[in-house]
């Protein structure tokens, strides 16, 4: 492909997707923010189809069309699977785009807007805007993480088994293909109200050789979803990345929240070291190779401990996690393995996806909107009730105002507080059993006796779940404080790979000393070293 000219857009791989203007559609609401992107749902005018765009952003246009779009649009131009989620064309803005700057495009402010003096003010907040790019897909009501933190959503084992094929199917057309992911996690999982589930953003996906000859980058794949060989540096690797966070997201739909949240590189090894054990060159042969190796390795002996804290899964899901979480990438399950796994084929058999349960749309953007809004509309009220209180101190009480919760609050379901029952898509003994706690602080997991279910989206007062803690990093933006692939030095806080490798003899993750946690007996039964 062509590079762009600086200052010119590369319209090489838009003129066979076509070339409609933006104006076909009408944008709806704004559901989607990402890094590369701002996504809308729209009415395509002449059918009334509705699709989701997605702007590409041109922040930086120097460098031309951005690299993640043209990979995005190339791959995805290839890839045509149920499993796979569909671009339909691309479309442009040739001039200033009336909605850029107003608002997020959202058609309550269109409505709001109207009359004579719009358009004027548009153009000449629009003056500088040079038009845009629109990638065209086939709409999906849900992304995985959105359903997940919005409905309080509780998954029956058939649930997890259908989502957990279908991600599997399409990520095994994938990798035939020569196409690693790279960004696998719950908000790149779109799911429709029929039940299906498809890969989207391929922003970071990339053609791979199978000889691994490849200098590939080690920074794509969000932090919790990555795996230790990209942490440790790995420039050369394969479809293993991506069942690396498989394995994570599948974890996640058991357990209720994500499994291995780290704050930073360093840290999100610790916890994956501390969960799977160290690695060495038994377990793992030639990990002492890997570029960061020595400064990042622990600095003391941990056993594998997955069979301990996910005991509670049922024996073939937890068999297939394990083979999924395994540390060294040559060894771990590929989606064909993964595919074949018993958990697939034993009772109960995953649900037809048209069985799923139909629920509103969820996106992760407006589960974040929704949370922010009402932290701030709670904000606002505490702080009206301090002043009243402080003025009511000051001078004489002034009439009394009951300090209501805000409309939005009243009477709405809070993902974060509510612990709803599921709209039932299952016998609820499909259910796994109660959670073992996991890493990420007490505050974080409910304490022992919590009545929580195991699928059951944890989340009492201040307890975590999806939102407990903003999402990490993305695998795009470089994080390493040292920049360079370079090996990080040693010594200083852990706060990334420039600054010094994690103190690995601080106290385990889990709150239980690993020697304490008496995993061998009970990992035995599976015949494998967890
Ligand atoms: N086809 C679609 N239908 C419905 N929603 C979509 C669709 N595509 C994307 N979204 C929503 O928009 C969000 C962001 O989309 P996408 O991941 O493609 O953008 P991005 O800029 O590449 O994001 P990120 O920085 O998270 O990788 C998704 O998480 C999803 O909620």
């Amino acid at each position: 492909m062509a590079a762009a000219a600086p200052g010119q857009i590369n319209t090489e791989p838009l003129i066979s997707l076509g070339s409609r203007s933006v104006d076909c559609f009408k944008k709806l609401e704004h559901i989607g923010e990402g890094t590369y992107g701002q996504v809308f749902t729209a009415r395509e005018t002449r059918t009334g189809e509705i699709v989701a765009l997605k702007k590409i952003r041109m922040d930086n246009e120097k460098e031309g069309f951005p690299i993640t779009a043209i990979r995005e649009i190339k791959i995805l131009k290839k890839l045509h699977h149920e499993n796979v989620v569909k671009l339909k064309e691309i479309v442009t803005s040739a001039g200033p785009e009336r909605d850029e700057l107003r608002n997020q495009g959202h058609e309550r402010d269109e409505q709001e807007n109207q009359g004579p003096d719009r358009d004027k003010q548009e153009n000449q907040d629009t003056s500088k805007s040079k038009g845009g790019i629109y990638m065209v897909f086939e709409y999906m009501d849900h992304d995985l993480t959105g359903l997940t933190v919005r409905s309080g959503q509780t998954f029956t084992v058939p649930q997890v088994k259908c989502y957990m094929k279908q991600l599997l199917t399409g990520l095994h057309y994938c990798h035939v293909n020569k196409v690693l992911h790279r960004d696998i996690k719950g908000s790149n999982l779109l799911i429709d109200n029929e039940g299906k589930l498809k890969l989207a953003d391929f922003g970071l996906a990339k053609y791979y050789c199978s000889n691994h000859e490849g200098n590939l980058t080690n920074r794509v794949i969000t932090l919790w979803y990555r795996p230790p060989e990209l942490l440790l540096g790995a420039t050369k690797y394969g479809p293993a990345v991506d069942m690396w966070s498989v394995g994570c997201i599948f974890a996640e739909l058991l357990h209720g929240k994500p499994i291995l949240q780290g704050r930073n590189e360093p840290d999100q090894l610790n916890k994956i070291f501390e969960l799977c054990g160290s690695p060495d060159e038994i377990n793992w042969p030639d990990v002492s190779k890997l570029p960061w190796y020595n400064n990042l390795k622990p600095t003391k002996t941990m056993k594998r401990c997955v069979g301990e804290i996910f005991g509670h899964f049922d024996f073939h899901a937890l068999d297939l996690l394990d083979h999924l979480l395994t540390l060294d990438p040559n060894q771990r399950w590929t989606a064909k393995q993964a595919l074949n796994a018993d958990y697939f084929w034993a009772d109960p058999l995953p649900c037809d996806p048209k069985s799923l349960p139909k629920y509103e749309s969820s996106h992760e953007f407006q589960t974040k909107k929704r949370k922010q809004q009402q932290q701030h509309q709670t904000e606002d009220v505490s702080k009206r009730s301090k002043s009243q209180h402080s003025h009511k101190n000051d001078c004489p009480p002034p009439i009394q105002h009951t300090v209501q919760a805000p409309p939005q609050l009243q009477g709405s379901h809070h993902p974060m507080t509510d612990n709803q029952p599921p709209l039932s898509a299952g016998p609820s003994h499909h259910h796994y059993g109660k959670p073992h706690s996991l890493p990420g602080g007490p505050s974080r997991y409910p304490p022992s006796g919590n009545q929580s279910g195991p699928y059951h989206m944890n989340r009492g007062d201040q307890a975590g779940g999806y939102s407990g803690r903003p999402y990490p990093p993305q695998g795009r933006a470089p994080p390493y404080a040292g920049s360079g692939p370079s090996a990080p030095s040693t010594g200083g806080a852990p706060a990334g790979y420039g600054i010094g490798p994690p103190n690995y003899s601080q106290n385990s993750q889990y709150g239980v000393p690993a020697a304490d946690r008496g995993m061998s007996t009970r990992n035995e039964q599976y015949g494998r070293k967890y």
